[in-house]
């Protein structure tokens, strides 16, 4: 089914308002919510709203909660999170980076007793709208076997990193091949993935969404190399917070809150004029883009291109929310 954009957010407002959220905090989120969906981030927007809203049911999260700043050093910031409402408070932070990359031409923020964010993508997007890099990453609870492993030691920890191009060019992934979100969102479309996602029952390679998600055996990003990366993303978020780990959010909380954050701003514009910005820019665009297709009728893009085409036609025909999900949301 297709639903605007305002019938959206109105059902996210009603269920936060109606857990006692006040109401200039609801309409902040439910704007949040309903902009991760309408950008066609599905997974981590109307998908994931109930999960979000369990964990506010149990206290997880605490909508009242404001994130104060914990120590200073100039560049370097850290911050605790209080474990107030994820896509605000990285918002917040994504903001105070960009503020001392004004002073310090990078700023660095890093969080700790974080909530889940939701779209990493939209921090990242946020910095670079403002023509800055924006680089940005969350640790998680242990919901993927390290390479080599069977058992869930290391987190999905995504990896967000904008550039202001002309569009904005903009990775945001998991460090598994696919982030549980996917899963889902293959699984209702009743689709396989389109490369392995992780493992069966007899610990073979499958593209069975709902087989992964139930084993919880994803397939690190890139084997080995997603599975490092995982690891030192953790290290850097937990050293830089002083906030806890993977290890220590999956054995100390019964849940996954309390996670750590980094968000860094860095100004270009004092690095490089616009003029020679730009042409750089779009050199490298029209060089990735012109490369030779594997398959004459797919294109070659760049990560990140295809929001705005994806964003007008949700504003033009309605935002595309599957059935199920949005009687769970009526239900709420
Ligand atoms: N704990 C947490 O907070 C977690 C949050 N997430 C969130 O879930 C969302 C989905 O993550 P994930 O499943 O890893 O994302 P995807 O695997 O869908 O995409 C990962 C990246 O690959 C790019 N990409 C995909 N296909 C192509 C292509 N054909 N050519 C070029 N680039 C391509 C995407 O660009 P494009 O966007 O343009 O398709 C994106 O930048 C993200 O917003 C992430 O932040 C995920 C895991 C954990
Ligand atoms: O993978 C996802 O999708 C996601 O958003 C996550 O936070 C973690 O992988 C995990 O907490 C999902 O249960």
């Amino acid at each position: 089914m297709q639903v605007s954009y305002s019938e959206l957010k109105q059902e996210f407002k009603r269920v936060l308002l109606a857990r006692g959220v006040e109401e200039g905090t609801a309409e902040a989120c439910a704007t949040m919510f309903a902009d991760t969906t309408e950008s066609g981030v599905y997974s981590h927007g109307v998908n994931r709203f109930p999960r979000f809203i369990q964990q506010l049911e149990k206290g997880d999260i605490d909508p009242t909660a404001k994130p104060t700043k914990v120590l200073s050093l100039g560049a370097i910031e850290q911050w605790d999170a209080h474990q107030a409402i994820g896509n605000l408070t990285a918002k917040e932070m994504m903001d105070r980076a960009m503020a001392l990359a004004d002073q310090h031409g990078i700023g660095v923020v890093a969080l700790k007793n974080a909530n889940h964010w939701m779209r990493g993508g939209g921090y990242g997007w946020q910095a670079a709208e403002n023509g800055y890099i924006g680089i940005c990453w969350t640790n998680s609870i242990a919901v993927m076997p390290p390479w080599g492993a069977k058992e869930c030691r290391i987190g999905t920890n995504p990896l967000i990193i904008a550039i202001p191009s002309n569009p904005i060019t903009m990775v945001d992934m998991s460090c598994s091949m696919y982030s549980y979100g996917m899963l889902e969102v293959n699984r209702l479309a009743g689709r396989q993935t389109f490369v392995d996602a992780g493992f069966d029952d007899d610990g073979n390679l499958t593209k069975d969404p709902g087989t992964v998600e139930k084993n919880r055996r994803l397939l690190p990003m890139g084997y080995w190399k997603g599975s490092g990366l995982s690891i030192v993303l953790d290290m850097i978020a937990t050293l830089l917070s002083n906030g806890l780990s993977v290890a220590e959010v999956t054995e100390e909380k019964d849940d996954e809150y309390c996670v750590s954050q980094v968000f860094i701003a860095i100004e270009v514009d004092r690095l490089i004029d616009g003029k020679t910005k730009d042409e750089k820019l779009q050199r490298i665009m029209d060089y990735v883009k012109t490369a030779e297709r594997a398959d004459p009728n797919i294109e070659v893009r760049l990560p990140g291109h295809e929001f705005t085409t994806i964003l007008a036609d949700n504003r033009a025909n309605g935002i595309p929310v599957d059935d199920t999900v949005w009687a769970k949301l009526k239900s709420l």
